[in-house]
């Protein structure tokens, strides 16, 4: 990889919740200042770095609690959902930026950090809007899960035997409103974390106003339309896994080093990436490196992030 790039960096899960089990706050802010470790890696080396990152068991640890305190109290207004993302790319952004900040600051290097509240907009009649897929919040016995549906107009689904829980639509995005001032701030040299949990999902009404809808875009996704937006060097995805692999979790398990485009549509034909996990991280490198000749993405395990970029590890989509 050349000197300075300009990186978008997705994070995954781990990297903000070491114990799923354990969602407390404090516990999270420690995993985001470890997280910080291989983030300032990059910053150190000189290349532009851009953070974005996912917020499912947030969003839906936000979601609980308001629910539950309106079911104690029916006078406590349960959150809308766009107002619930809002709030995780708020609290995740300002654990990040304590994170990024301090490891900055012990490594001697002088740059600012910050948190773009972030909105993405989708197609108010994309397809995903006919089918919600995506699980969030607290689960529900059937008796009650029929009281939201009628009352909230929720959609709400069984999942997996383990109870019923609302769903929201997984649209596609289509442009992040901010990105303006992200790439103002990308290119005065300052630290910029956006897209968290994918954006705020927003539709366009009639002149142009913006309305939050309920839904959660995958963050894969998000963070590879902001790289193509910032006309990112690369998109580099970090996940639980170093890199990619075919017949996964099998005998024949297989990992990968490189996927050429064809390669990595072959084997998404043949189903070697699980939908809702793998699959988009792959689906949002090929669309990342066929959006323009020279665009690089990195699939990798954020304890190898630095490795990954010098070519060492990691799975790369050129
Ligand atoms: N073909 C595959 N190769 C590697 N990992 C895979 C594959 N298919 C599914 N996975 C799983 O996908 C996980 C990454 O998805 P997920 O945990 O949903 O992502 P995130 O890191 O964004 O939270 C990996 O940790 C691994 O368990
Ligand atoms: N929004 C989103 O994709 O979040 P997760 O990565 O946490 O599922």
């Amino acid at each position: 990889m050349q000197k300075k790039s300009r990186i978008v960096l997705a994070l995954g899960g781990n990297a903000l919740q070491a114990d799923p089990k354990d969602t407390r706050a404090e516990s999270q802010l420690v995993t985001a200042k470890e997280t910080a470790v291989a983030i300032v890696d990059l910053i150190e080396e000189g290349h532009e770095v851009i953070i974005a990152h996912g917020n499912g068991p947030q969003v839906g640890q936000i979601i609980a609690t308001y629910e539950a305190a309106a079911q104690t109290n029916p006078g406590i207004p349960v959150m809308p959902f766009p107002e619930c993302g809002a709030m995780s790319q708020g609290y995740i952004g300002y654990h990040l930026q304590q994170g990024i900040r301090e490891e900055m600051k012990n490594r001697g290097l002088d740059k600012n950090v910050a948190t773009i509240v972030t909105q993405v907009v989708v197609d108010k009649n994309d397809p995903g809007f006919e089918n919600p897929t995506k699980p969030v919040g607290s689960f529900f016995n059937e008796e009650e899960a029929k009281i939201l549906m009628d009352k909230k107009g929720y959609t709400i689904k069984e999942d997996s035997g383990r109870g019923w829980r609302r769903v929201v639509a997984s649209p596609e995005p289509l442009d992040v409103v901010e990105a303006p001032i992200i790439k103002t701030l990308v290119e005065a040299g300052h630290i910029v974390i956006t897209v968290g949990g994918g954006g705020i999902p927003v539709i366009k009404e009639d002149m142009g106003a913006l309305k939050g809808v309920p839904a959660v875009i995958d963050k894969d996704f998000a963070s590879e339309k902001i790289a193509e937006i910032l006309e990112a060097d690369y998109l580099i995805i970090l996940t639980a896994v170093e890199k990619v692999s075919i017949y996964f979790n099998t005998p024949e398990q297989k990992e990968l080093d490189t996927m050429t485009i064809g390669e990595a549509k072959q084997y998404i034909e043949e189903g070697h990436f699980a939908p809702g996990s793998m699959l988009p991280k792959v689906k949002a490198a090929i669309k990342f490196v066929e959006s323009k000749a020279g665009r690089k993405a990195l699939i990798t395990s954020l304890e190898k992030a630095k490795e990954g970029i010098q070519g060492k590890t990691g799975t790369i989509l050129q």
